[in-house]
C-alpha cells in the first residue's frame, strides 16, 4: 500500500499539519515528495504538496489522491525542508512557506463545476447541459439557475465538483516543415490544380527552407490562411510540430559581451577569502563594505566566474528597485544567457519561464529580487545580497520571512559562502561583523582613486529667513544651472516616503483624513482627487474647509510633477525627465527614460527611491537631494539609519568616473547627527552614534524584538485581546524581556478596523515561538470565524 503525507492548500491553524492519502496503483510509482497533487478535502477538490512516501498510516480510512498535478517534483528535497524550517522560524503556515518558493503561476486555481449524474429526462438540465455532463459555476450562475441547481443537487440528481487547475501554461508555437524533398516538391508545385494558387505559393516559399517555420510566421509571409496549411498537411506534404517556447523578457535585447577587469590591489584582497571558500567548499558569510563606486560587483562577477567554472550555480539579489536595465545588462552580458531573472516587473508567464530555466539547469545564475532566494538550483555555489541594508529583502505579509536568514540557511547546508554588500550596511550586519559572526571585507576607495563627491548641506529653514521662497535653495540652483551651461548631468532626488501631498486648510489647520482609517488622505494632482492609500477610499477635493468654511484649503508637500512644473518655470531651457510610480507604470518605460538620460536626451534625472540606487553614469556631476529629513520623523527605530544609507546611496550617483561629483543636501535638521554624518561621508561615525541611541533605547541589534498587532472592528474586543495577550506572555516569558503594550498601533484604524499592539523586546527567549503558537492556536476559532487577526512580525521592519 502506497501512502503519501500531504500539506493542503487551506490556509489555517487548524489544517497546517500532515494529512495521508493513498496513492491508487497505477502512480505507485509516479508520485513523488514534492509533487503538487489534487486530493480530495471535505466536499471538495483541493491542491496539496507531497511531503513524504509511507507504507502505514494512523489513519484509518484513508481516501485516494485526485490525481498528480506534475510530472517532475517542484519541490526538491532541500526546498521541503527549508519551508519546515521557516514556518517554525517565522510562525507561518508551511502551505504559505511552500507557496512562497514558487513562481505565482503556479498557486493553484479552483474551478467548480456542476456533474449530471442522472441521465435521465429532464428537460430542465437536457437544456442546461446539453450533451455534456459538465457545466461550469459562472455560467450557471449567470443563467440564473443556482437555484433549481440546489433542488437536484439535494435529490442526487447532480452534484458539485471542485477541479484543481493549473495556471501554469507553457506557451507553444506550432511550426511546419515540408516532408518532400526538394524535387519532389517541384513536381508536386508543378501538378497542382491551377485553382490551387495559394498552395502554390506557401510551397514555393517552403523550398528553400529545411528548419520548421513557425505557421505564424508562414502566413504571414506568404499572406495565406491556415486552411491553405492544413489541406497541404493532409496531403502529406507538410508536417506539423508543436514546439514549446519561452518567454524571454529580454529577447529584442543585445548584450555585449564583457570579459572581467584586471582587479585593483583592494578588490584582489578583498575577493581573495571569497574564492578560497569557494574552492575550499567551505561555507562563511563576508560582509563587503565598499564605498560607492568601489568596484563591489565586479567583485560579485568574477566570484561568480569562478563558481561557474566549478560546474557549481550562483543566487544574486538585488533590491527590486535597483533591478534596473543596467543591473541585469551588467550579468547578462559577462554570462550570456546563463543568467535568469525574477523580479515583479516581468509577466507571470515570463516569470514561470525563467524559473523553469532554472529548474532545469538551464541557467547557472539567478539576478532577483526577494523570492529568488528560493531558487531551486541544486549545488548552489555562492549566494550573493547586492544592497545587503534594503528593507525590502523582508517580506511584509505571510511568510515574514528576511531573506538574508534564508541565505545563510541555504549557505550552510550547500557550505558556499555569502556575501552581503553595502556601501552602508545594516547595523545588524555591521555589529555582527565586529562580532566576527561575519567575515569584514573593505573597500574605502573608489575606482581610479576617484574622490568621493564633495557634499554641502544647505539649512532651508536659513533659506526661508533670507526671503528665499522656492523648493531650491540658491546653491543648488546656482549648481544646477552650471551642469546646464556645462552639458553635464544632475539627478534630483525627492524623498517621497513618510511625505504625501496632503491638503490642508490654511485658516483653521484642518487637514482632510479618511473616514475608515486615521490617516490623511494623499492628493493626486493628475485626477484632482483625494485619496488613501491604506483602503482605496477616494474623494473630490474640496473647495471649502469642511471644520470652518473657510476657502483657504489647499495641497501642501512636494510631489515629483510640482517639482518638475517649479523647474520648467525657473529653467524652461532644461531638459527634464521624471521617473516615480506614475511614468514608470508601463512596461520598459522605465528602461527606456533611463536609456534616455544615458544617451544624453536630458540635462535632469528627477525621481524618488527609484533612482537612488544603481545608476552608474559617468556624466552625472551633480545630486540635489530636495527634502533630506522627510523620514527622520518616522515613528520607527530605524528612521536615522533609514535616512543615513538613502543620503549615501543617493550622493554615490555623483562623479563615479573622470568628472568629479557634488552633492548638495537640502534639509530643515542639518544638526541631526545622520544627516551631519552622511554629509561627511563617515559610516564608521554614523555606526557608533547609532549603536549609543540603540543601546538606551534597548532595539536591535541589542535586543531582538517581536511586534504582536491586533485587528478587529470591534474596538473593545481589540483591547481585550491584546491585554489578554500581554497578560498571558508577561506569565511566561523572563523577567529581563520587557513587553511594551497594550498600545494603539501608530496607525490606530485601517479600512474601519482598530488596531492594537503590544512589543516584546528580548535577549534570550528560547521558547518565545512555543508560546506564540499556542496564543494563535488559542485565538484560532475567533481567528477563522469572526474575522480576528493576530499578526506576529519577529523581527519586524515596519512599525505601523
Ligand atoms: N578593476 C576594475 N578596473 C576598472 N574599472 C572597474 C574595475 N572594477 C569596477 N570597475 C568599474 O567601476 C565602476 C564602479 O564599479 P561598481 O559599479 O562595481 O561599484 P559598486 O561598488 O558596485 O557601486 P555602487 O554600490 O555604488 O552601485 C563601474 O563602472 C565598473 O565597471
Ligand atoms: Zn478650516
Ligand atoms: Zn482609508
Amino acid at each position: 500500500m502506497q501512502i503519501v503525507s500531504v500539506i493542503v492548500d487551506v490556509p489555517t491553524m487548524n489544517t497546517d499539519k500532515l494529512f495521508d492519502y493513498l496513492v491508487p496503483e497505477k502512480w505507485t510509482n509516479f508520485i513523488q515528495p514534492g509533487m503538487r497533487v489534487s486530493v480530495p478535502f471535505g466536499p471538495r477538490m483541493i491542491q496539496g504538496f507531497v511531503i513524504e512516501k509511507k507504507d502505514q498510516s494512523d489513519v484509518k480510512k484513508l481516501r485516494n489522491i485526485n490525481e498528480p498535478l506534475d510530472i517532475t517534483p517542484v519541490l526538491n528535497e532541500e526546498l521541503l525542508n527549508l519551508g519546515q524550517w521557516l514556518s517554525e522560524e517565522v510562525l507561518c503556515l508551511k502551505i504559505s512557506a511552500y507557496q512562497a518558493m514558487l513562481p505565482a503561476a503556479m498557486k493553484a486555481k479552483y474551478e467548480k463545476v456542476f456533474h449530471r449524474l442522472d441521465r435521465g429526462m429532464n428537460p430542465f438540465l437536457d437544456e442546461l447541459f446539453g450533451k455534456k455532463d459538465e457545466l461550469r459555476w459562472d455560467i450557471a450562475s449567470k443563467n440564473n439557475s443556482l437555484p433549481l441547481l440546489q433542488e437536484h443537487i439535494k435529490n442526487g440528481t447532480v452534484e458539485i465538483k471542485y477541479i484543481v487547475k493549473n495556471k501554469a501554461n507553457k506557451k507553444t508555437v506550432r511550426m511546419i516543415t515540408s516532408v518532400l524533398s526538394k524535387d519532389e516538391l517541384l513536381t508536386v508545385i508543378k501538378n497542382l490544380p491551377s485553382n490551387a494558387l495559394k498552395q502554390k505559393v506557401v510551397l514555393e516559399y517552403l523550398l528553400n527552407s529545411t528548419k520548421p517555420i513557425p505557421v505564424k510566421k508562414v502566413l504571414e509571409d506568404t499572406n495565406s490562411t491556415s486552411t491553405t496549411i492544413k489541406s497541404l498537411i493532409n496531403k502529406g506534404y507538410l508536417k506539423e510540430e508543436i514546439k514549446e517556447e519561452y518567454r524571454d523578457p529580454y529577447e529584442h535585447r543585445q548584450f555585449q559581451k564583457t570579459t572581467p577587469f584586471q582587479l585593483t590591489m583592494e578588490q584582489q584582497q578583498v575577493i581573495n577569502p571569497i574564492i578560497k571558500s569557494i574552492e575550499e567548499d567551505y561555507h562563511e558569510t563576508f560582509l563587503l563594505n565598499g564605498v560607492t563606486g568601489s568596484g563591489k560587483t565586479e567583485i560579485y562577477l568574477q566570484s561568480i566566474q569562478k563558481v561557474i567554472n566549478k560546474g557549481m550555480e550562483a543566487i544574486v539579489l538585488v533590491p527590486e528597485i535597483a533591478l534596473t536595465p543596467q543591473m541585469v545588462e551588467r550579468f547578462k552580458s559577462r554570462f550570456g544567457n546563463d543568467v535568469a531573472v525574477l523580479h515583479s516587473g516581468l509577466s507571470i508567464g515570463e516569470k514561470y519561464d525563467e524559473w523553469r530555466k532554472i529548474q532545469r539547469k538551464e541557467a547557472k545564475v539567478v539576478v532577483g529580487a526577494r523570492s529568488a532566494i528560493f531558487a531551486p538550483f541544486e549545488s548552489i555555489g555562492i549566494i550573493i545580497i547586492d544592497e545587503e541594508h534594503e528593507n525590502s529583502y523582508k517580506q511584509e505579509e505571510n511568510p515574514r520571512y528576511h531573506a538574508r536568514d534564508v541565505a545563510i540557511y541555504r549557505g550552510k547546508l550547500h557550505r558556499c559562502p555569502v556575501i552581503l554588500g553595502s556601501a552602508t550596511p545594516s547595523l545588524e550586519s555591521f555589529a555582527r561583523s565586529q562580532k566576527g559572526v561575519y567575515t569584514l571585507l573593505s573597500m574605502k576607495k573608489r575606482m581610479n582613486n576617484q574622490e568621493l563627491p564633495s557634499v554641502s548641506i544647505v539649512d532651508m529653514r536659513e533659506e526661508l529667513r533670507e526671503g528665499n521662497r522656492s523648493m531650491f535653495s540658491r546653491e543648488l540652483f546656482e549648481k544646477l544651472q552650471d551642469r546646464i551651461n556645462k552639458k553635464q548631468q544632475t539627478v534630483l532626488f525627492l524623498n517621497r516616503r513618510g511625505h504625501s501631498s496632503f491638503v490642508m486648510c490654511r485658516d483653521c489647520g484642518y487637514v482632510l483624513q479618511c473616514p475608515h482609517c486615521d490617516i490623511s488622505l494623499t492628493y493626486h494632482r493628475f485626477s484632482n482627487q483625494m485619496k488613501c492609500h491604506y483602503c482605496g477610499y477616494e474623494s473630490v477635493v474640496p473647495d471649502q474647509c469642511p471644520e470652518c468654511l473657510s476657502e483657504h484649503i489647499r495641497y501642501f508637500g512636494t510631489g515629483t510633477q510640482k517639482v518638475e512644473e517649479e523647474l520648467s518655470k525657473l529653467l524652461p531651457e532644461a531638459r527634464v525627465i521624471r521617473m516615480d510610480v506614475d511614468t514608470t507604470s508601463r512596461k520598459g518605460s522605465h528602461e527606456k527614460l533611463l536609456r534616455h538620460f544615458q544617451d544624453g536626451k536630458a540635462d535632469i534625472l528627477l525621481g524618488t527611491q527609484m533612482i537612488a540606487k544603481g545608476l552608474d553614469f559617468p556624466n552625472i556631476t551633480l545630486v540635489g537631494v530636495l527634502s533630506a529629513d522627510t523620514m527622520l520623523h518616522l515613528p520607527d527605530f530605524r528612521a536615522s539609519e533609514k535616512t543615513f544609507q538613502l543620503l549615501t546611496q543617493v550622493s554615490g550617483r555623483a562623479g563615479r568616473h573622470q568628472l568629479v561629483g557634488e552633492v548638495v543636501i537640502q534639509t530643515y535638521t542639518p544638526e541631526h547627527y545622520s544627516i551631519e554624518l552622511a554629509g561627511a561621508q563617515d559610516y564608521d561615525q554614523f555606526y557608533q552614534r547609532e549603536m549609543m541611541m540603540r543601546k538606551l533605547g534597548s532595539y536591535p541589534p541589542f535586543y531582538f524584538i517581536t511586534l504582536i498587532t491586533v485587528i478587529h472592528e470591534d474596538l473593545m474586543k481589540v483591547v481585550s485581546v491584546t491585554e489578554k495577550i500581554t497578560k498571558h506572555l508577561q506569565a511566561k516569558l523572563s523577567n529581563d524581556t520587557i513587553i511594551l503594550g497594550p498600545t494603539t498601533s501608530p496607525i490606530p484604524r485601517i479600512n474601519n478596523r482598530y488596531r492594537y499592539q503590544c512589543l516584546l523586546k528580548y535577549k534570550r527567549e528560547p521558547d518565545l515561538n512555543k508560546h506564540l503558537r499556542y496564543l494563535l492556536e488559542h485565538y484560532q476559532q475567533q481567528i477563522t470565524s469572526d474575522g480576528l487577526t493576530i499578526s506576529i512580525d519577529v523581527n519586524p521592519y515596519i512599525m505601523m
